[in-house]
């Protein structure tokens, strides 16, 4: 039983992650950024997920700092940028020297490879593995990998993710993602769990009802109870504080099994690159 919001996963590594985190993609930099992440250190928060494609690195480190929180309490996620991943090694190396700058960090707690770009995500994982060893992050992890993609990288380096950050949800659960995941000691992390906000799903709301709890507080729930860390987006403090309070109802077994059948396997986050890859799995 996850027990409160300080409840942590213990990452391979021994680093510990909060199990609920806030997310700020298309939280506009400046005063925004800024109160969502001061609003959610009030209620409890200790993650936080950005990146350096969310242009808001800047005014996630200004309002931790102001927070009054100390930085050992606090872990920060940040993910290289499909565009430094492109340009090579030495260009994620020096990508993640400005992430620290504009975040005013001197260590990250997590460092992401954000997509896998065909060809270069290899090299980019190994300039992860050389930051890590040096001590510059606590744990290395990718995003929106399958697992032939973890394969390679594990073959091709012998270090294994501690973190998978894919877009997980009712509709879309990745179980044979999910199972490779266990079997290796990754942790898995949703992205996108409450859908973007398309929570309008009938047994969300019976159960809703049911436990005297909002949709949104059944899926972050079910995320918990299925293991996966979760970083829902909020920039609305009543919402990040209902984010947030998951931690004193169980969803019985036959309730879960109930939302692990929603899956439709359908993504919500439409890529329009054509250097990225769509996953299968
Ligand atoms: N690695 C990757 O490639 C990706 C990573 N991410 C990460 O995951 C985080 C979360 O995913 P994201 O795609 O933002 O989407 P989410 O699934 O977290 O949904 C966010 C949307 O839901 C709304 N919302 C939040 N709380 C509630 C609530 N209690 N009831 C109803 N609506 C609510 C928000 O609106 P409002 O803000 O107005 O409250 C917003 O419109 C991102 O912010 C980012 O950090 C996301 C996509 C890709
Ligand atoms: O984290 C993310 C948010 O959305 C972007 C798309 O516009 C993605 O590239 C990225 O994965």
């Amino acid at each position: 039983m996850i027990a409160s919001i300080a409840s942590c996963s213990v990452l391979r590594g021994g680093v510990r992650m909060p199990w609920l985190g806030l997310g700020v993609w298309q939280v506009n930099n400046g005063e925004e950024v800024e109160n969502a992440v001061k609003a959610a250190i009030r209620a409890g928060y200790r993650s936080i997920d950005t990146a350096e494609a969310y242009e808001n690195e800047a005014g996630v480190g200004k309002a931790i700092r102001e927070s009054g929180v100390p930085r050992s309490e606090l872990f920060i996620t940040t993910k290289v940028a499909n565009q430094r991943q492109n340009e090579g090694y030495d260009s994620v190396l020096r990508a993640f020297e400005e992430s620290l700058k504009r975040l005013q960090l001197d260590v990250v707690d997590l460092y992401l490879v954000h997509w896998p770009l065909e060809g270069k995500y290899v090299d980019a994982w190994r300039a992860l593995v050389k930051l890590y060893r040096e001590g510059r992050v606590r744990a290395i992890g990718v995003s929106n990998f399958t697992v032939d993609h973890l394969e390679r990288i594990i073959d091709q380096t012998g270090e294994v993710p501690a973190v998978n950050q894919v877009e997980y949800h009712p509709l879309l659960t990745r179980n044979k993602l999910h199972n490779y995941c266990k079997q290796h000691r990754i942790q898995l992390e949703a992205y996108s769990p409450l859908m973007q906000g398309h929570l309008d799903v009938p047994l969300l709301q019976e159960l809703g009802r049911k436990y005297a709890k909002t949709p949104a507080q059944i899926v972050l729930r079910w995320n918990l109870q299925n293991e996966v860390v979760t970083i829902p987006k909020s920039v609305r403090e009543q919402r990040i504080v209902e984010n947030a309070a998951i931690f004193d109802f169980e969803l019985s077994d036959d309730d879960m099994n109930r939302i692990n059948g929603l899956n439709r396997d359908y993504r919500f986050l439409v890529l329009s690159s054509p250097n990225i890859i769509s996953s299968a799995d």
